[in-house]
């Protein structure tokens, strides 16, 4: 089966079930918070019971890979069911795990992650653009290839993050904008928008180098992790994103993950920060 582009799913699917994603991160403390072992037997229980709560109702989730990967093989297995159930939940699977290597690797890792023959396909994947935007190329053709969707580490939500992101390139603009800037051509003209996307914490400040939210006027979908735990807000998306905020996913994992173990207590988590992110400032 061909998919539709993934910037077309991405804003049918927000449109559908409102614009926020949910990580799926089994952390060992919330493990233990729920009751569960962390071992693998923990790991499914939880995480499978995230999925049952939360895929059919949200328009993204957001496996992390480490969280699975701690447990090997058999930790990987469960991300594999993680992703086909959310899918089959009708939920997006944006899959984080912030690859990027020359372009050999990030050939095999885009037939890992995008190839719809792999047992790890998702809709969309996270990745660096450390070894240079160019190393991407083979995630961005396996993406146009299968309908898949790419969010490129620009501006992140982490305090070190501006050590190298805001440090300013050869053009005199900062490096994380030249990622965007990038996105800006490989986004261009595609209807209704284009599948290669930025994450851009939902906590980083509204003005960089003297520029506000048009930064974000590019046709690409953004990713906006650090939303609850990590501190940001509804406002902030607004503030930070201006116009752009109607193609943001604002995401949060543990958030929502406290809430647990009880289902509904994390769907009424996810219809909250729906509704907060709908609301007109
Ligand atoms: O790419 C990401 O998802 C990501 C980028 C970023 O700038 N900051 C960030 O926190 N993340 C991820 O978003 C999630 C945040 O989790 P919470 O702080 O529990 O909501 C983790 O899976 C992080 O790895």
């Amino acid at each position: 089966m061909t998919l539709a582009p993934f910037g077309a799913r991405f804003v049918a699917a927000l449109a559908e079930r409102g614009p926020f994603c949910v990580g799926i991160d089994p952390h060992a403390a919330l493990l233990h918070d729920w009751g569960l072992d962390d071992d693998v037997a923990g790991l499914e229980r939880f995480a499978l019971a995230v999925v049952d709560a939360v895929a059919p109702l949200c328009a993204v989730v957001k496996p992390q890979s480490a969280f699975y990967e701690r447990f090997g093989s058999r930790g990987v297995a469960v991300l594999e069911r993680v992703i086909e159930q959310s899918r089959a939940a009708g939920a997006l699977v944006l899959l984080d795990v912030k690859r990027g290597d020359i372009g050999s690797t990030s050939q095999a890792y885009a037939e890992a992650y995008l190839d719809p023959a792999s047992p790890l396909a998702a809709d969309a994947v996270t990745v660096s653009p450390y070894l240079g935007v160019g190393s991407l190329d083979p995630f961005v053709d396996a993406a146009r290839r299968h309908g898949g969707g790419l969010f490129v580490l620009a501006h992140t939500s982490n305090k070190e993050g501006p050590e190298v992101q805001h440090a300013v390139t050869d053009t005199g603009e900062p490096v994380g904008d030249r990622v965007l800037a990038h996105l800006r051509r490989l986004n261009d003209g595609a209807e209704p928008l284009g599948s290669f996307g930025a994450v851009v914490g939902a906590t980083v400040a509204a003005e960089i180098a003297g520029v506000g939210p048009e930064r974000y006027a590019f046709n690409g979908p953004i990713l906006a992790p650090g939303y609850g735990a990590q501190g940001g807000t509804a406002a902030d998306v607004r503030r930070i994103f201006g116009p752009a905020a109607a193609h943001v996913t604002p995401s949060s994992s543990r958030q929502v993950l406290r809430a647990g173990p009880d289902p509904e207590a994390m769907r009424d988590a996810v219809r909250r920060a729906n509704d907060e992110l709908r609301t007109p400032a």
